[in-house]
């Protein structure tokens, strides 16, 4: 254990993630997590409504999370206790993601899903969590590729790593946007990211230009001496007016 928690520290320092020193963090198991801290943005309120049973929190321990992924979701719970890294719930539907103020102008769909949450079973699709900070402008999303994600034999499909990256680096732009779509999404893929493995997508706001949001990624595997992947993205924050027409035109 504690050679993988040092191989965890080497991974996030190269981020510079607080409080990762090995041993730092005691051991949980999955049936034992401390109650999550609930978010502001991008889904506070979304919580309480989890917590009124409205809509179920996917990114919570299951039984298909691996060991690696449980001790690295753990140390990251640990570091929400100080209040600068909170964990993102993870709902079936977009709207229950973004904040209150964002939802307004959107009508709730029952016959529309998220992506991310596409396959039902448990362990076969996209199994991740995502915690923000906002000070740093930062979203870290522990990933652990499902069977149903294949793409090369054994290995995640490049648009699955794609996806989970572009709702990482997404996520950390609503944080500082708002409403904001992808206009450009560049991903030098590395490594192969072998089907069941958990890899770390880090993703940094770097630069706030008007409506242009510019940010960077890597995904890396947990004791990071693999890179898989790394990016750069322009978010644009919606012109008012525009967003408008966009929703009016697919309702
Ligand atoms: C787990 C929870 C997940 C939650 C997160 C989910 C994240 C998922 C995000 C997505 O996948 S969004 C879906 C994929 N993206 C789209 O479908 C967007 C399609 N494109 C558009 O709708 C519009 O092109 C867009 C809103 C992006 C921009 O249109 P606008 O009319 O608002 O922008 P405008 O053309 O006025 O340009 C504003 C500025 O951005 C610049 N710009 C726009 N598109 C650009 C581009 N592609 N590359 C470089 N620059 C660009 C443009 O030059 C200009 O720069 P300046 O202000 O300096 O003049």
């Amino acid at each position: 254990m504690w050679r993988r928690c040092g191989a965890l520290g080497r991974a996030l320092a190269l981020r510079g993630l607080p409080g990762l020193a090995p041993g730092a963090a005691g051991r949980r198991t999955a049936s034992g997590p401390s109650p999550p801290a609930r978010p502001g943005l991008p889904c506070g309120t979304a919580a309480a409504g989890s917590q009124l049973g409205q809509s179920k929190d996917y990114a919570l321990p299951n039984a298909s999370w691996s060991q690696d992924m449980l001790d690295l979701y753990n140390r990251f719970l640990d570091m929400t206790k100080d209040g600068l890294w909170k964990r993102i719930p993870s709902y079936n539907n977009i709207l229950d993601h973004i904040p209150e103020s964002m939802k307004l102008t959107y009508e709730k769909r029952k016959d529309t899903r998220l992506f991310l949450r596409s396959i039902d079973a448990e362990g076969a699709g996209f199994e991740y969590v995502m915690f923000l900070n906002t000070s740093e402008k930062r979203v870290v999303c522990l990933f652990q590729p499902g069977s149903y994600l294949e793409g090369h034999p054994g290995f995640a499909h490049g648009g699955s790593i794609a996806t989970i990256i572009d709702s990482t680096i997404g996520s950390c732009a609503i944080s500082v946007a708002g409403k904001v779509m992808t206009a450009n999404l560049s991903i030098d893929y590395v490594n192969p990211v072998p089907l069941g493995s958990v890899v770390l997508v880090d993703s940094k706001a770097d630069k706030v230009e008007g409506r242009k949001v510019f940010l960077s990624c890597k995904m890396q595997s947990v004791d990071g001496n693999t890179l898989h992947a790394e990016a750069t993205a322009l978010f644009i924050q919606l012109d008012a007016t525009k967003a408008q027409k966009q929703q009016a035109s697919c309702q």
